[in-house]
């Protein structure tokens, strides 16, 4: 659709693109992401014919872009300025009418019912029916931008080039636009070319990603590929962190602030226990993977809830019945980890381990009315009930994402081999129990103090984990058969 062939441009005495040579396809969109100063805009005014070319040719449809009359091009091509708004005091109909002149026929340059129907409808897109016959100038940043790309849309272009489209929408009209546009480059084949700050929104939405840097493209690819951590910090020279979105398979660029390197003790951990609630608080928010009914999966969170619930609770909605226990109780369900259990939580067992280089703080509550032997527990037909072991491990270092996923497996190898070795059994299928139907582990990391890559069982801290949560786990077994005798 668009060919960039060995561009280069600039400015007097400065140049700014720099033999630069690109093909956009037809039906997607395009991000061009960049610093600040690496070219976006010019490469922009180059594609849309208002700047000169010191060098080379950009074709559109195949044909040479200097070839096209203005009126030709604007039936292709629609472009976003950065800047909406206008020195003429157009209202908004006016100015949304001005995307259609292109087309009007005759002497007299009169709108056909097809082109007042292609305006009114662009109108409704983009949702500034409301003050269609406002001035321009009397409306906000974002409301200015949306009627611009109101007037872009009646263009019914081939091509839309939009110079950072999203700059001055809240977060709601961003998603609008970029959903909008989206199901225009499915449905009508549009191509979009737009130039984007915001990593993120490229990231989401972007079918291909152009990285410019210094005038020179550094990559272009699929989202997937361009938003790498080191490629993008080598051209943003920032730290940055990568993560995939949760809800959709697009990679989320994150910067990673400057942080205070204040020391992060666990024994800083706040212990308090009823009968009901055993809670650590921790006066530093950590960071935490976990199976438990709150805050499962990674978060951080400062405080820590095991709470004591009758054998008999079932509750079809548990997740929302427990935050709002929380909320009660005066706890942030945002920062906290709750699991919950039937076991008594005077029988729990805290075990601490201080190593020369990393601290380990381990806390359990078990109960095994409900053992299972996991290869067995096909056998069983019943709902899960609550008898349930409870882990939870506090860990002063620093963990990466495969430390922590392995400092569960290795808890949960040590709580099989505590049951095994406490005879504890699957009262179905009489084998040794592996945990229960409910079991929660909880891992959770100051992220200050010594760098863990790997938690597994060889592994120092894999090894403090095992000791502990064997003992722990033994301990509160122990200390269950000793009241019940
Ligand atoms: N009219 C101009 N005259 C002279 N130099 C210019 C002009 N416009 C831009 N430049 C220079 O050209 C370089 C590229 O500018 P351009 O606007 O294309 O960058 P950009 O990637 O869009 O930047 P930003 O992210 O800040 O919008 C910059 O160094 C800029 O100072």
């Amino acid at each position: 659709m668009i060919s960039v062939v060995n561009v280069s441009a600039g400015y007097e005495g400065k140049k700014v693109l720099n033999d630069l040579s690109l093909s956009l396809s037809k039906g997607k969109m395009t991000g061009i992401i960049g610093p600040n100063g690496s070219g976006k805009t010019t490469l922009m005014k180059v594609l849309n014919g208002t700047h000169p070319l010191d060098k080379g040719e950009v074709l559109i449809k195949g044909k040479r872009l200097q070839n096209y009359t203005a009126k030709e091009l604007a039936k292709v091509m629609a472009v976003l300025p950065q800047h909406a708004g206008s020195s003429f005091d157009f209202t908004v109909q006016e100015v949304v009418e001005l995307g259609r002149y292109p087309f009007y026929k005759g002497l007299l340059k009169v709108a056909s019912a097809h082109d007042e129907q292609v305006v009114k409808e662009a109108i409704e897109l983009t949702g500034v029916q409301d003050f269609v016959h406002k001035s321009i100038n009397q409306l906000s940043g974002g409301e200015q931008q949306r009627v611009m790309l109101a007037k872009a849309l009646a263009q019914e272009p081939e091509i839309l080039l939009l110079d950072e489209p999203t700059n001055h929408l809240d977060l709601s009209y961003q998603i609008k636009l970029m959903d909008l546009l989206k199901k225009w480059v499915y449905t009508r084949k549009l191509t979009v070319v737009a130039i984007l700050h915001d990593l993120n929104i490229a990231s989401l939405y972007c079918d291909e990603v152009i990285l410019l840097d210094d005038g020179i493209v550094k990559a272009n690819g699929h989202p997937r590929a361009i938003m790498n951590k080191e490629l993008l910090q080598e051209v943003y020279y920032t730290p940055l962190t990568r993560r995939d979105h949760p809800e959709a398979p697009s990679p989320i660029i994150a910067p990673v602030p400057e942080m205070k390197t204040q020391e992060k003790s666990i024994q800083k951990l706040e212990l308090t226990a009823t009968k009901e609630l055993m809670v650590f608080s921790s006066p530093f928010p950590l960071k935490t993977l976990s199976s438990a009914l709150i805050g499962g999966g990674f978060q951080w969170a400062s405080t820590f809830v095991n709470r004591h619930v009758d054998k008999n609770y079932y509750i079809d909605d548990a997740h929302n019945e427990y935050r709002n226990y929380l909320k009660e109780k005066q706890f942030n369900p945002h920062d906290t980890i709750g699991m919950m259990t039937a076991a008594r939580l005077g029988d729990a067992s805290v075990v601490s381990i201080q190593k020369e280089d990393f601290a380990l703080l381990i806390a359990v509550t078990v109960g095994t009315g409900n053992a299972v032997d996991a290869a067995q527990s096909w056998i069983r037909k019943e709902e899960a009930t609550v008898g349930t072991i409870n882990i939870w491990i506090f860990i002063e270092g620093v963990l990466t994402d495969e430390a922590f996923v392995q400092a569960m497996m290795t808890a949960t190898e040590a709580k099989t081999s505590a049951l095994s070795t406490y005879n504890v059994l699957d009262p179905l299928s009489k084998t040794v129990a592996t945990g229960t139907s409910t079991d929660s582990i909880c891992i959770g990391s100051t992220q200050s103090g010594t760098h863990m890559r790997y938690a597994g069982t060889i592994t120092p801290v894999g090894k403090a984990i095992g000791k502990g949560v064997f003992e722990a786990i033994g301990q509160a077994i122990e200390n269950y058969r000793k009241r019940m005798m």
